[in-house]
C-alpha cells in the first residue's frame, strides 16, 4: 500500500490520560559501596588525582580530611598519608579550622565533581542508572552515609549519597 494511502486510525474516546503509566523499571538500591560499587567510596584510588583549594591527593578521603584544617603541615601530613584510612585517621587529630561545619557539604560536593571529571568514573557513576545511593556502613557515620550496628537501626543523613545522586543528575544534563 503506498504510503500516502495508510488507512486513518479511528478515533477513540479514550484520553491518552486514561492510560497507566507505564511502570519504571527503578533500579535497585545500591546501600554498600562494595564489590562493583566500590568505585562510589571516597576511599577509591583516583588515578589522575582529585583536587581542592591547591590541594591534591589520591583519594577524595585525602584531600577532604587535610581541608579539615588550614595547618599547612598537617595538610602535608594527610595528603601524603599511605591509604585513605590512615587519611581519615589524622584527620580526626588536625587542628579544626572553625568554619569546617558550614564548609563540609560544599567541599565534599566540589571533590565529587573533582573526582567525577574522570570519564571512566563519571561512565561508572552514570551507569548506576536511578538507582538510590547509600553508603551504609556499622562505623557510626550517620552524616555522610546510613549505619547499621548495634547502636543504629539503619541510621543517617546520607549526605554522601545525595551528593553523589545531585552529581550523576548533572553529568546527565
Ligand atoms: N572507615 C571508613 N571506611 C570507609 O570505607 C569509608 N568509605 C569511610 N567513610 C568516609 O569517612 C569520611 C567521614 O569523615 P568525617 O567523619 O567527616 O571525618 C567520609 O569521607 C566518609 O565517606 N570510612
Amino acid at each position: 500500500m503506498p504510503e500516502n494511502k495508510m488507512p486513518v486510525p479511528r478515533a477513540t474516546t479514550a484520553s491518552p490520560y486514561d492510560s497507566q503509566p507505564t511502570p519504571t523499571n527503578a533500579s535497585v538500591p545500591i546501600t554498600r559501596f562494595r564489590d562493583g560499587n566500590r568505585f562510589l567510596s571516597n576511599f577509591w584510588f583516583v588515578p589522575q588525582g582529585v583536587s581542592f583549594d591547591q590541594m591534591t591527593g589520591p583519594t577524595v578521603e585525602h584531600v577532604f580530611q587535610a581541608a579539615k584544617t588550614l595547618d599547612r603541615h598537617q595538610r602535608g601530613a594527610i595528603l601524603n598519608a599511605r591509604t585513605a584510612l590512615e587519611a581519615k585517621t589524622l584527620g580526626q587529630k588536625v587542628d579544626l579550622r572553625p568554619d569546617w561545619e558550614f564548609l563540609k557539604l560544599g567541599v565534599m560536593a566540589a571533590l565529587q565533581g573533582s573526582k567525577y571529571s574522570d570519564p571512566q568514573l563519571a561512565a561508572l557513576l552514570i551507569a548506576t542508572d536511578n538507582a538510590h545511593l547509600e553508603e551504609g556502613n556499622h562505623w557510626h557515620d550517620t552524616f555522610w552515609g546510613v549505619c547499621s550496628c548495634s547502636a543504629h537501626d539503619a541510621v543517617g543523613e546520607n549526605w554522601l549519597g545525595r551528593l553523589l545522586m545531585i552529581k550523576r543528575s548533572l553529568l546527565l544534563a
